[in-house]
């Protein structure tokens, strides 16, 4: 029955106070209310409806998606949202498109790395979206090894001119996001060339379609790359290919010193190259900042789908009837907590090291200004291993959350595979997770030799096991007297534990701080030792070979594990409920709030359009004549 709180007798059963757990997920209570009337807005507009999606064409869909965006400007415009009620409206849309390119990387890209003449240029017409970026990095042949990038940039000091060309089919930028149809600059990565001699790859602004009617300019070749996995999902994102054939990059041009998109170098109206002491890796600066905002994405993510996986195995009911009385609840079973409560717990855990990662990218940020680059490292390997780790785990548990709904869990109006099918490229873009626990592996590799065995003493007591793995795993590799090639997989495994050591320690120390409401921290610590002890099981062989924790103890911390999961029960929709996410956001009928799913399951089959005549369009033309043909046939 509608109105009706199917939930009810699970909220009755929470142990803590939900409102204050709500602030805690939020971040502030400011940031718990402009997510909580951002969301609501955005919820009750029905210019913002996304439960047609999965019913539409490729260029139907991807009209929508251009009407949304010009919709979603003018609610920012007319409503004047500041900077951050903007980026929740755009968050609570939804829906992949070229805007987030245009704010989370071409917009960061010239603040982060643009001179201070660059940014008075570009920045005022980027925030009033006079013209969309894109940031147009990887190219058909090269991803993940920037350094191989082929497009060029030719800087002629005879006539000032930059020349941008793509010299091979493979050099054809590939995947930047809004780049197909919609994006009017990039910022383009070629190979900086003067005077003959190359300098590594660089950054240029480049624009690439007219203002006036949006047509390609002179020597761009630009267009879609084609459908993507799943059906709705990320084919609402033009990512493009683009082609140069010698484009005259004027806007290089228009600034007396010609700066290429990096304040760590020049090339001057002389044409001589200026390369300032400062690491050339500042150039990947963007992926670096966008790594960090992808750890928090993941916990929003993941926390979607336990959200909506933990909602329903409260619903739904199978098996264990008792004389005639109600079938079991899923969520009673031990085999479904030991799938489900993990998941939540991992859904908190990245909430914080979230949080913690905003923080060291802004204190990297702040020191660089300053020249100091000592935390650069540390930054770039904690940004990539944590993007890795927690994108990684995301992934397969929005999967997983699939999979705990049963059969229920495989419609698109569970909202799971539609979850899942937008995610999982955060496994690839901005890094593919491999290559950068290769970081992760060769910064580790590097101190160790700096330090010796003992990577660093700065941990929570709680984290020895968890530390003692890591650098036992690390001596067992370093030790060996091969390569680091040789033993890469084994440096992954190593990485792996170390990001892992990174996230229960911050968890931990989340812990430490003073957090109000009543039974509030004490759920957390039984998330956090859950998210600790399911990692010890998971890993126990990593942790028995240390010799920190015996045989004996996997055991009890697997009894202990149990115990948690009990004590969590009762508080499970309650802690789902701290994420505040409305129907409409969760786009799920499975993880609707209400928990009235039969019904809604059942209304929203007929809306198929498949149902819109009860005989079905090729009846005629293709059963009849088969059933008459079998029909004839029994005659013989
Ligand atoms: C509104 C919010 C929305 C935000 C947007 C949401 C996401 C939108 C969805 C999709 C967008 C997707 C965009 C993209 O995918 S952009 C393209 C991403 N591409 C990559 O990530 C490429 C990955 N490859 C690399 O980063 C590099 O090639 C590399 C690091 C793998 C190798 O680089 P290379 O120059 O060859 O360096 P070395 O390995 O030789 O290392 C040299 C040295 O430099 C250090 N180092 C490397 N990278 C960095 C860095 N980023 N920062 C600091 N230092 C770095 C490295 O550690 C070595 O140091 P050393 O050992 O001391 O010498
Ligand atoms: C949805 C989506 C959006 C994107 N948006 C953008 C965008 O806006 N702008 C942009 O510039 N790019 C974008 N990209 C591209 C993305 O950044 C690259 O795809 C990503 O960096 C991976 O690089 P690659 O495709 O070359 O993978 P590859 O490196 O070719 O990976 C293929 C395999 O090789 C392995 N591998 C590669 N190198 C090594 C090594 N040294 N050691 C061991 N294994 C290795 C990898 O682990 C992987 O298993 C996007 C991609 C996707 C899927």
């Amino acid at each position: 029955m509608e109105g009706v709180d199917h939930l009810a007798h699970e909220r009755n059963k929470s142990e803590f106070d939900v409102d204050a757990m709500k602030i805690v997920w939020a971040g502030s209570p400011h940031a718990f209310d402009v997510s909580d009337r951002i969301s609501k807005l955005v919820a009750s507009d029905p210019g913002f409806r996304k439960d047609n999606r999965s019913t539409l064409s490729r260029k139907e869909l991807f009209k929508n998606t251009l009407r949304k965006a010009a919709y979603a400007w003018k609610t920012i415009v007319d409503l004047r949202l500041s900077e951050e009620e903007a980026a929740k409206l755009r968050f609570y849309v939804d829906e992949p498109a070229f805007t987030d390119l245009h704010w989370g990387m071409f917009i960061p890209a010239i603040k982060g790395q643009g001179t201070e003449e660059q940014q008075q240029k570009w920045l005022p017409l980027a925030y009033k979206m006079q013209i969309i970026g894109c940031y147009a990095q990887t190219e058909l042949g090269h991803g993940s090894n920037v350094q191989g990038l082929e497009t060029t940039a030719t800087f002629d000091s005879q006539t000032d001119e930059f020349i941008i060309h793509s010299p091979t089919l493979t050099s054809s930028k590939w995947w930047p996001g809004g780049l197909g149809k919609v994006a009017t600059h990039a910022i383009a990565y070629a190979r900086l060339i003067v005077g003959g001699r190359e300098h590594g790859v660089h950054g240029f602004i480049v624009q690439l379609r007219s203002l006036e009617d949006h047509s390609p300019l002179l020597g761009i070749t630009v267009g879609d790359i084609g459908m993507k996995f799943g059906n709705g999902a990320y084919n609402t994102m033009d990512n493009g290919v683009l082609q140069f054939d010698h484009v005259l990059d004027v806007y290089s041009i228009a600034f007396a010193s010609i700066a290429v998109m990096l304040w760590v170098s020049q090339v001057t109206c002389e044409g001589k190259y200026k390369q300032s002491d400062v690491p050339r890796q500042l150039v990947y600066g963007t992926m670096v900042y966008v790594r960090q905002t992808i750890v928090a994405d993941a916990s929003c993510a993941l926390s979607r789908a336990v959200c909506i996986a933990t909602r329903y195995s409260a619903v739904r009911r199978q098996f264990g009837s008792q004389n005639g009385g109600p079938e079991t609840q899923v969520i009673d079973y031990k085999t479904q907590q030991s799938r489900l409560f993990p998941l939540l717990a991992s859904a908190y855990a990245f909430r914080f090291i979230g949080e913690w990662l905003k923080w060291l990218y802004a204190d990297v940020t702040q020191r660089l200004q300053a020249n100091d680059f000592s935390t650069l490292p540390e930054a770039h390997a904690c940004t990539a291993g944590l993007k890795s780790l927690t994108t990684t785990a995301t992934a397969d548990g929005i999967e997983e959350c699939r999979k705990l709904c049963g059969g229920h869990g495989y419609l698109c109006s569970s909202g799971l595979p539609e979850l899942f099918a937008v995610y999982v490229p955060a496994c690839t873009y901005e890094g593919d997770n491999t290559v950068l626990l290769l970081q992760v592996a060769r910064f580790l590799m590097k101190t160790v030799s700096q330090l010796g065995s003992r990577l660093s003493s700065k941990k929570p007591v709680g984290t020895i096991a968890y530390m003692t793995r890591v650098e036992h795993l690390m001596q067992c590799r370093c030790g060996v007297q091969r390569g680091f090639a040789e033993l890469s997989a084994d440096l992954v495994e190593a990485a792996v534990a170390h990001c892992q050591l990174i996230v229960v320690s911050k968890f931990i120390e989340k812990l430490q701080q003073e957090i109000p409401g009543k039974g509030v921290k004490q759920q957390l610590e039984v998330l956090c030792n859950i998210y600790a002890l399911f990692l010890l099981h998971k890993h126990q062989g990593d942790f028995l070979s240390t010799g920190c924790i015996t045989p004996k103890h996997a055991a009890l911390a697997n009894d202990e594990l149990r115990s948690l999961y009990s004590q969590v029960r009762p508080n499970a929709i309650a802690l789902v409920d701290a994420f505040n996410y409305t129907d409409h956001y969760l786009g799920s009928i499975l993880g609707c709030y209400d928990g009235n799913v039969y019904p809604k399951l059942y209304e929203a089959a007929w809306k198929d359009p498949l149902n819109e005549s009860v005989v079905p369009d090729g009846y005629h033309l293709y059963i009849r004549p088969l059933l008459k043909q079998e029909i004839r046939t029994a005659r013989l």
